[in-house]
């Protein structure tokens, strides 16, 4: 069976490969292979593949952006999102590869790891234009966000196609006695940016145990991009298995 046809995903997984990089960038041999990981993992039934190919090349390099962009050419089903901060080096690669969508991500040169959303309206002057280029080239554009319904319209007032809500702090408080509260926020943002006609993605420190609560909890979300806890898992599981238990969590939802 096709693994796309999956009836009734609502929620597209898109597995981000950075730590698999990460690890074969400690050696010079080339293993783990990205593009096997990729593989295995849209064998599985993933819906999609993400790259952050930061400035330091830490992980995700030039090279990894070029083969995967080459590789999903045989997967037409799968969707390439490339995340990084279009004032650096990330419009190199839209331009070049024309990826299914880019999610704007503002985070410093040598920044540990994204750790918070856009400033908005601080951020638009300089927004528009990079945003108006993508789409020019046909690129879906996502903004990441902290969940603040307030910030809806600046966001919807740019022409983003989505916004990605910046999962951390529902991450960090889930199962503790504050995280109702936590998740009402990412709901209410979410409510807001479906009134305003944007489709929401999400993610960040997103995991097989809390993503069912996250999606039924906060509406609308089209792609959850995961990495950093998938990436653990498939050490332990595979990444068959591990896969396969994330669309479980996502089908449970
Ligand atoms: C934007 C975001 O939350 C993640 O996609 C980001 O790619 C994580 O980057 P690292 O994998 O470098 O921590
Ligand atoms: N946009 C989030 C992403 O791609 C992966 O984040 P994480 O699961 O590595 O925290």
């Amino acid at each position: 069976m096709n693994p796309f046809a999956q009836a009734g995903t609502r929620c597209a997984l898109s597995v981000n490969v950075n730590k698999v990089a990460l690890l074969r960038n400690t050696r010079h041999l080339g293993i783990p292979s990205v593009l096997r990981a990729a593989e295995q993992c849209l064998l599985a039934g993933a819906q999609g593949i993400t790259v952050h190919p930061r400035p330091d090349a830490r992980h995700v390099r030039a090279r990894d952006v070029d083969d995967l962009a080459g590789f999903l050419k045989d997967w037409p089903q799968a969707e390439f999102n490339i995340e990084g901060n279009p004032t650096q080096n990330l419009m190199d690669f839209v331009r070049k590869h024309r990826p299914h969508q880019v999610t704007f991500v503002p985070d410093a040169e040598d920044q540990f790891t994204s750790d918070h959303g856009w400033t908005l309206p601080q951020d638009a002057a300089r927004l528009k234009p990079l945003i108006r280029e993508a789409q020019d080239l046909g690129v879906r554009v996502s903004l990441f966000m902290d969940p603040d319904p307030a910030a809806m319209a600046a966001v919807a007032e740019l022409g983003a196609d989505r916004i990605e809500l910046y999962t951390e702090t529902f991450a960090s408080a889930y199962a503790t006695p504050g995280g109702d509260a936590v998740l009402a926020g990412f709901k209410a943002t979410a409510e807001a940016a479906l009134k305003l006609g944007l489709g929401i993605n999400a993610g960040h420190d997103l995991n097989r145990d809390n993503l069912a609560a996250f999606l039924r909890a906060v509406p609308g979300v089209k792609e959850v991009s995961i990495g950093h806890a998938l990436i653990a898992d498939a050490l332990e599981l595979g990444y068959a298995e591990t896969v396969k238990a994330y669309l479980r969590a996502i089908a449970a939802a």
